[in-house]
């Protein structure tokens, strides 16, 4: 590689990322997030361990099929039969690349119970097969931070001699520290013949948090291959997140001059396509790609961001893929944020009616966590039964789960008098819905419906979440409850609620700009 500023994305989001317990992917959500990666401009996507399974075998050949622009890699043990079957997965990619790993520390050398020199044998034999099939050969030294630095030297040197092209130096168990990291790689680049014929690339994990400033370290002192995932899906706390790298030597370009290929305006949408195939909700906080990243709640914060948005903001939502509103209502905001978000949604208040309405804003943040959009219209609204959106209510609820079928038994308030109604239905879910739809018929749509655990075990809290979509208009609902079908039915009514009132709000004869509210 001539350009010496360019650093290579390897993303592992198919392959150590899927090893994450519980995230298991199919084989069509494989194919998509591959596509996405290829498109979004990552140079090399390890999409599997086809020896792991006849699925991942089967994930990698159609990925490396499909390939269009980034180089496709198999991994492998140092096996032959593994080596061979990764060449057979990405030999019909426009550009294969076999990687292939054996655990060089002393713990990982007493598992196989190969000594130093049995070990270096192997490396040999099995890089040259490698070779021998592939034009394009990784090999890694497993736990390389925890490995002796002169066998390190002595192995990478004989993987570089028996043809590999790029050697990844994997921070397995993400015990590594910056400087440290930095020096390994300065290191290898000083002591072993033939490095600089090589890419060498950092594989780190997150167990310390310390995987991406260990990557960027790695990178200052040389290394030009970064091994990351999406939302820093891996192994335990995960791997290097590809959006943190990558950012990071966008926003700080003037310390950190190095290059990539991402288009950084598709982060935004991988890392939610991700989360949803994987069931791995993104932290709020997390960098780059969490909920809260561009979010702004407090007063003095919302301000400044109004005034100049570089106040609180060092990069552009815009240059992740995120267009939307940076602005959260919420109990800390300010009358800047407010009115603000009022005219947004075409109300223009002046500052008298800021004033009242301010005061009931506070108060409805006091009860309510956050506030949405439909809050805001319900409160700028003269009907009380808005203000709480609470038109349709759950009362009381009883399901009968078993092998029989299921049935469920709802009493609902509707603008306050009591309703009921018994159903049943493809699950318990499905007959509660029914029973709310016999209660409050509706053309609505369900489009997604969503279940989180908030907590571990059995009595943990359930999140539901739910969209839903009416003539064009689409609301959300969520709801808690350790109960998850009782919390299934608060989110659906709860999005009836803010249909309704958004329906109202929106109907041609409802001016938003003239409404009035009760002071
Ligand atoms: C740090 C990493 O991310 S490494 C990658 C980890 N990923 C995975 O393991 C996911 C996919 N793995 C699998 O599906 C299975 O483990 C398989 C198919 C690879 C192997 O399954 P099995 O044959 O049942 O072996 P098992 O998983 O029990 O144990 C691993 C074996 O591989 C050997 N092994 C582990 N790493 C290597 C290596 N790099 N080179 C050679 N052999 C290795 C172990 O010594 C052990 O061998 P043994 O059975 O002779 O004692
Ligand atoms: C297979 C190797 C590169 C790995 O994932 C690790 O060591 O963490
Ligand atoms: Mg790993």
């Amino acid at each position: 590689m001539t350009d010496k500023s360019k650093v290579l994305i390897f993303d592992t989001t198919l392959r150590d990322g899927e090893q994450s317990p519980g995230a298991t992917m199919t084989h069509d959500e494989k194919l998509e997030i591959a596509e996405l990666l290829d498109e979004m401009g990552v140079d090399i996507i390890e999409a599997g361990f086809p020896i792991a399974s006849i699925g991942d075998f089967e994930a990698v050949s159609e990925i490396a099929k499909r390939s269009k622009n980034a180089v496709i890699c198999g991994l492998a043990r140092a096996k032959m039969p593994d080596i061979d079957r990764a060449w057979e997965a990405v030999q019909h990619a426009a550009k294969p690349r076999i990687h292939t790993f054996i655990g060089t520390s002393p713990l990982h050398r007493a598992i196989p119970n190969l000594s130093m020199d049995e070990m270096a044998q192997v490396i040999h034999d099995t890089v040259t097969h490698a070779r021998n099939l592939c034009d394009n050969v990784q090999w890694s030294p497993m736990d390389a931070t925890r490995t002796e630095h002169d066998y390190l030297c002595r192995v990478i040197e004989i993987a570089i001699k028996a043809g590999a092209t790029t050697i990844n130096i994997p921070d397995t168990v993400g015990y590594t520290a910056p400087r440290e990291s930095a020096d390994l790689i300065k290191m290898l680049i000083e002591r072993v013949p033939g490095a600089d014929e090589i890419v060498f690339a950092t594989h780190c994990h997150n167990d310390l948090g310390m995987a991406t400033a260990n990557s960027l370290a790695a990178v200052e002192a040389g290394a030009r291959q970064i091994e990351c995932t999406i939302n820093g899906l891996g192994e335990r706390a995960g791997n290097t997140a590809l959006e943190e790298v990558v950012m990071a030597m966008k926003v700080r370009h003037d310390i950190m001059p190095y290059d990539t290929g991402i288009d950084t305006t598709k982060i935004m949408n991988l890392s939610r396509r991700v989360a949803q195939v994987s069931g791995f909700a993104v932290q709020f906080n997390k960098a780059i790609v969490g909920k809260n990243a561009f979010l702004h709640e407090s007063g003095i914060h919302q301000d400044g961001v109004l005034k100049n948005v570089e106040t609180f903001e060092i990069m552009k939502p815009a240059d992740i893929g995120l267009n939307e509103a940076n602005i959260a209502m919420g109990k800390h905001s300010g009358r800047a944020a407010l009115r603000a978000k009022l005219n947004d949604l075409g109300y223009e208040l002046g500052d008298n009616q800021l004033k009242d309405v301010f005061v009931r804003f506070k108060a409805l943040a006091d009860r309510k966590k956050e506030i949405y959009d439909d809050d805001l219209i319900a409160l700028m609204s003269d009907s009380a039964a808005n203000t709480d959106s609470d038109y349709l209510q759950v009362k009381w609820l009883r399901v009968i789960c078993g092998s029989d079928g299921q049935e469920a038994e709802l009493k609902m308030l509707v603008n306050g008098e009591e309703k009921s109604s018994t159903c049943g239905g493809d699950g318990p879910v499905d007959a509660v819905f029914n029973c709310v739809k016999a209660i409050y018929p509706t053309q609505a749509k369900l489009k997604l419906y969503q279940v989180h655990a908030v907590t571990e075990g059995t009595d943990a809290q359930a999140t539901v979440s739910v969209r839903m979509e009416e003539d064009g208009r689409i609301v959300t609902g969520s709801a808690s409850d350790t109960d998850t079908i009782l919390a299934s039915v608060k989110a659906y009514v709860g999005a009836l609620n803010r249909l309704r009132v958004r329906s109202q709000k929106t109907a041609p004869d409802a001016d938003m700009k003239s409404v009035s509210f009760k002071l």
